[in-house]
């Protein structure tokens, strides 16, 4: 009995307070959209019939120009949304210093690695870090790693020319080709998920970073809005077996680098040279399981990014024959003449930097940006007053679909970015964010992503068939943009 009156009077104070919370942004002026009880406005979210990234574009296609930002509950949490690009460019750059951080969540003894997350930490030992790792990718040491990648480059080749003619799954390519080249390069191992449909690594990783699982989105979500669970579910952000395994990985890598001190410049002896170089004062000093962790956050951050961009990338291509032809003519005329490519060529390339610009724009893999209040705060513009701690989202998905930056947003469409239209877009275009907190790894991934466009559309021409499914359905479950069957299907041919 004694328990039924305790959980009474628990539910009711929860009730009240999220119902006292829900007053939050009326109090405030701000537009905001009616709530429901418990879910705020994440009910089919929380259902699995909305994305995360459609239901806040939704609110925001109800408001007009001239409203800067708008309120919006997920489940009790009140959120500010920005509207207006002149505010999202305080928030990342010019008030960085109050907008430093991410309202992630974080638990050392829940999730250790996490913990020590260059995309999870915060303050100063986020900026030790990111002080620290920068160095790493920069574009001299991302030219270093051409080679590491042209290899992989080589194998995918070499896997597509046995399926001439074929219908492939190019997720299921651009997953095995981002396998490879993050083990390669960030773990100094050759996972061979190209050559072997089950190599153990690829099934880890694919384990891993499940995006698509109930489980891990339910995870993920718990780390960027409901941190209660995370407490009460013991919730890692990755499979605890899987990442365990690919912390081994690393450790038995770095480990025989130092045995037989060779040198390939990937990331383990980048690491290396970071953890000789360290001294007494640092805050943030690497061990051995801190290092794994950086190497574990390049798969975690660099892998489903890369998957997801390359294969809506070729998506795009084959909907659009004639741009495909004409980025092939660009890749043609810019190759060495033994028919390879070289670094300089692959960022000189104009048309084809503005299609992975384009299908960044039409798939921002991540939806969202966040930022918290790390004090009081006032927008001078407007006189909103932010408590400290309130927390603040830039929607990418609805200022990539605006169509006030972005007439016509469904099509496909690389010359948007022509010429200077690229820096009218700045603080609205945002696939890596932007700031001191942007994307570390953008340089990476450009390279690895263009290297990978450039070599299949050299050699290939991709087409539909009649089981691409156009539009492709995306996932509402997952916490990314993701096809829902997990799949795309395309034809392929080699060309002479
Ligand atoms: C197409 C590929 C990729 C996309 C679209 C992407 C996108 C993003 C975005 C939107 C953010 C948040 C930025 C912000 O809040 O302003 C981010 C942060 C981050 N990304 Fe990427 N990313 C990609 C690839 C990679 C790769 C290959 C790595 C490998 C190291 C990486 C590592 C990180 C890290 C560590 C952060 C956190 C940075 C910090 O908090 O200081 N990303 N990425």
């Amino acid at each position: 009995m004694l328990w039924l009156v305790l959980l009474f009077f628990l539910v009711a104070t929860l009730y009240i307070r999220i119902l006292r919370n829900f007053d939050y942004w009326k109090k405030k002026n701000v537009p905001f959209e009616k709530p429901v009880p418990i879910f705020g406005n994440f009910l089919n979210v929380a259902l699995g019939r909305q994305q995360v990234g459609a239901a806040i574009r939704q609110i925001y296609n109800k408001f007009d120009e001239s409203v800067p930002y708008f309120g919006i509950y997920i489940f009790h949490q009140p959120f500010l949304v920005i509207r207006n690009k002149e505010l999202a460019k305080k928030i990342l750059i010019k008030d960085f210093n109050v907008f430093q951080n991410r309202p992630l969540y974080y638990n050392a003894k829940i999730d250790p690695m996490a913990a020590n997350a260059l995309f999870i930490l915060r303050g100063d030992v986020w900026r030790a870090l990111r002080n620290k790792l920068s160095p790493i990718y920069t574009s001299g040491k991302m030219k270093l790693m051409m080679p590491l990648m042209k290899e992989v480059t080589d194998q995918m080749e070499n896997y597509l020319n046995t399926l001439n003619n074929q219908e492939i799954d190019v997720r299921d390519l651009a997953n095995r080709y981002s396998i490879d080249i993050i083990c390669s390069c960030a773990f100094g191992i050759n996972s061979q998920s190209l050559k072997f449909k089950d190599s153990e690594i690829k099934s880890m990783a694919n384990k891993m970073l499940d995006l698509r699982s109930l489980k891990r989105s339910f995870a993920i979500g718990a780390y960027f809005f409901c941190p209660l669970m995370v407490e009460l579910f013991r919730l890692s952000f990755l499979d605890t077996t899987c990442s365990n395994f690919f912390i081994n990985v690393f450790k038995s890598s770095y480990e025989e680098r130092q045995k037989l001190q060779v040198r390939r410049n990937d990331f383990i002896d980048l690491l290396h040279t970071l953890k000789t170089e360290e001294s007494n004062n640092d805050l943030f000093k690497f061990d051995d399981f801190k290092m794994s962790a950086q190497a574990l956050v390049f798969f975690t951050a660099g892998s489903e990014t890369t998957v997801g961009t390359l294969s809506f990338c070729l998506y795009e291509l084959a909907m659009n024959l004639d741009i495909q032809n004409e980025l092939r003519n660009e890749i043609r005329q810019n190759l060495n003449s033994d028919g390879t490519i070289s670094y300089e060529a692959l960022f000189e390339m104009t048309y084809l930097d503005l299609i992975i610009k384009e299908t960044l724009r039409k798939y921002p893999l991540t939806h969202l940006l966040m930022r918290y209040a790390e004090k009081d705060y006032t927008f001078e513009e407007t006189g909103l007053h932010l408590e400290k701690g309130t927390p603040v989202i830039i929607s990418m998905t609805s200022f990539h679909y605006d169509e006030r930056y972005f007439p016509d947003p469904d099509k496909f469409d690389p010359e948007r970015f022509r010429g200077d239209k690229s820096k009218e877009l700045q603080y609205v275009y945002l696939p890596f964010g932007d700031g001191p907190r942007k994307c570390i790894g953008d340089r990476f991934a450009l390279m690895s992503m263009k290297i990978a466009v450039s070599m299949f559309i050299k050699n290939f021409e991709v087409t539909p068939n009649e089981r691409t499914e156009i539009p492709v359905k995306q996932s509402k479950t997952a916490f990314f943009i993701i096809p829902d069957s997990g799949s795309i299907f395309l034809n392929i041919k080699r060309i002479e």
